[in-house]
């Protein structure tokens, strides 16, 4: 029986059986030219040509699909053709008619075509399709509405009465009482939400009655265990809000800098329509009308109705209070990121390249566990330890082709392969990716060139460097000053080159600027068992070795180290990858750094000047 089965199935089944000579059977048939004619339809002329219709663009179809070598090509293109024809059925009974053709089918003599014909047409499966066909047709897909109330008094012109069928979603409206007058009032509605999509509702409604029942004296939570209570239709009386608002903001997209968890806020209006989002995230902010609870998406996720965030205003306010209350802290997360004269760099090895600064990187090790530390203080106020402003807004950038290059910078705990990926890379293509030379007040040995391990500096003019804010990271080292520069980054990227360099997270916010428009890779390390493995012959730096194998409690230190950093940096992260096998992850690190030069990536807006927008 047609009940049996679901339309949507029945379409690949119908199509499956018929045969090319069916096909044409059912297309004769249609065009009238049977070898046996037909006689004239009994219920009216014209009777034939919704049918005649549906058999052609049928045929045609299924002739391509069935016949055709390239089927798919000419499905999709069949396809195209109708998404541009904007369809309209020609009928919205094709069942009755059908019906009827097989009665007139019955009366007319037999032949092979004739049978197949009605055979096809009492095929379960094909009156499924003709059910599913009508079913659109006739739009009935929109669920029934009650009938109107006929009993509302004259007096209740200016009252709306609103129907909103709500299956499993949730109603997408938020309600208040007003302070002054005791109503209740639609407080929000989400966008993208059912009462939204409705056109219905609007916030500053006022709720006279949910489903018959008045709500007047009701408190908030009675309306909205009726509203929970309820299954299906829900009829709402309501006092229309004079001028429903119009939002004409533009949408706007945001990283979000902090994480945030509706369930562990007590002050969000509306726990269950909170958006829950992590650092990092791209939000697109759909409604900012109120001052502190803003409607966003994640781009993710931009099918789904939006869900309530902290404004940038109410978040700040958050931070400040949570400052103040906290009179003991040392307020680590309000410093200014930038490590003042962190104890980094030292001599580079000869026989490494310039930019391969191994004991530089020994040297910051110990430097970022302690700040690493110090942040954790700070995480201790969740949400609110947040440096700055807690969103960023953002927009797509593409790179043009005759742009500069986006510096990339690699960051990764003390031995997880920054430095051994870095130099894969470059080794790929050293004339496409290169490392900046970086600035020393140690003098030069013998065997140095200035320009190439280091640029050779007086001290004054380090400083200098330092206090005009063009040292991307620096430090002392044995009594000498070693840091990289923003212009030895520009010589790089000026040359048409990829510059790429290995940062201290704490040096990326310094690194943010629309001049390097830095890409910034998080290397991770993967879990220890696969670590022990994958690391069984790979030597570290320490203080006193040179080569030495790590230790479970390297990898551990290792391991531990990376969660701070994506903890405390992750929203800075514009990829990570994951560095278990050294050639995927170098084959992951080239692929990320050309998406990065040739896609679009969402970058602070600020960086890119609206013209340039895409
Ligand atoms: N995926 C991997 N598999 C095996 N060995 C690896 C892998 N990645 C890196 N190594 C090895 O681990 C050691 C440490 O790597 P590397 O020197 O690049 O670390 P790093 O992140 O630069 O840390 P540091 O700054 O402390 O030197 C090197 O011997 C390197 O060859």
């Amino acid at each position: 029986p047609v009940q049996t089965v679901c339309p949507l199935q029945a379409l690949p089944q119908f199509l499956s059986l018929l045969t090319p000579r069916s096909t044409w059977a059912l297309a004769r048939v249609a065009r009238g030219s049977s070898t046996q004619p037909l006689s004239r339809p009994r219920h009216g002329p014209g009777c034939l040509s919704p049918c005649r219709a549906f058999a052609r663009d049928l045929k045609s179809q299924v002739i391509r699909m069935t016949l055709s070598p390239r089927h798919s090509l000419q499905v999709y293109d069949c396809l195209q053709e109708f998404k541009e024809k904007k369809l309209v059925p020609a009928t919205t009974h094709a069942q009755t008619l059908s019906c009827e053709v097989v009665g007139i089918l019955r009366e007319t003599p037999k032949s092979p075509e004739i049978q197949e014909l009605r055979q096809i047409l009492q095929d379960p499966h094909f009156k499924a399709l003709l059910s599913a066909h009508d079913t659109v047709a006739q739009k009935d897909f929109e669920p029934l509405l009650p009938p109107l109330p006929d009993n509302i008094p004259e007096s209740e012109e200016a009252m709306r009465i609103v129907c909103l069928v709500k299956n499993q979603q949730p109603l997408g409206a938020t309600i208040k009482r007003h302070e002054m007058t005791g109503d209740i009032l639609v407080a929000r509605v989400i966008h993208g939400g059912l009462a939204e999509r409705s056109g219905l509702l609007y916030a500053g409604d006022k709720l006279v009655e949910v489903n018959g029942v008045s709500v007047e004296g009701l408190e908030p939570e009675q309306v909205i265990h009726i509203l929970a209570m309820s299954r299906g239709t829900i009829m709402f009386k309501v006092v229309p809000v004079s001028a429903p608002p119009v939002n004409s903001q533009k949408m706007v997209y945001v990283r979000a800098m902090i994480e945030y968890w509706p369930q562990e806020d007590p002050t969000i209006p509306c726990m269950d329509a909170g958006l829950p989002f992590q650092k990092g995230d791209i939000l697109q902010i759909v409604d900012q009308n109120d001052a502190l609870w803003w409607q966003a998406r994640k781009i993710s996720d931009l099918g789904t109705c939006a869900g309530l965030i902290p404004s940038n205003h109410l978040l700040k306010r958050k931070q400040r209070e949570f400052w103040w209350s906290q009179p003991y802290q040392p307020h680590a997360h309000l410093k200014p990121t930038i490590c003042e004269c962190a104890n980094i760099s030292a001599p580079v090895c000869a026989s490494q390249g310039a930019g391969f600064r191994r004991s530089m990187r020994l040297c910051r090790r110990k430097s970022h566990l302690g700040q690493l530390r110090a942040a954790e203080v700070c995480k201790a106020g969740g949400c609110l330890s947040a440096l700055a402003a807690p969103y960023e807004e953002v927009v797509r950038y593409q790179r043009c082709p005759s742009d500069k290059h986006r510096l990339i910078v690699l960051v990764g705990p003390s031995g997880v392969g920054v430095n051994e990926l870095r130099r894969q890379l470059i080794e790929l293509n050293p004339n496409h990716f290169q490392s900046a030379v970086p600035h020393t007040t140690r003098s030069k040995k013998s065997y140095e060139m200035d320009g190439r391990e280091y640029h050779y500096v007086s001290k004054e003019t380090f400083e200098s460097l330092v206090y005009s804010h063009r040292m991307l990271e620096y430090g002392e080292y044995k009594g000498h000053l070693y840091g990289t520069s923003v212009d030895a980054v520009q010589t790089v990227l000026d040359e048409g080159k990829i510059c790429v360099m290995d940062l201290e997270p704490q040096g990326i916010q310094v690194a943010r600027t629309q001049e390097l428009k830095p890409y910034v890779i998080f290397i991770k390390p993967s879990n220890m068992s696969c670590m022990k493995q994958s690391r069984k012959n790979a030597k570290m730096i320490t203080d006193y070795f040179v080569d030495m194998k790590f230790k479970d409690e390297d990898l551990q230190e290792m391991e531990d180290l990376a969660q701070k950093m994506e903890t405390q940096f992750g929203q800075f992260f514009d990829h990570v990858i994951v560095n278990d096998n050294l050639q995927d992850a170098c084959a992951q690190l080239l692929s990320a750094v050309q998406k990065a030069q040739e896609e679009p990536q969402w970058v602070p807006a600020t960086w890119v000047s609206s013209d340039t927008e895409s």
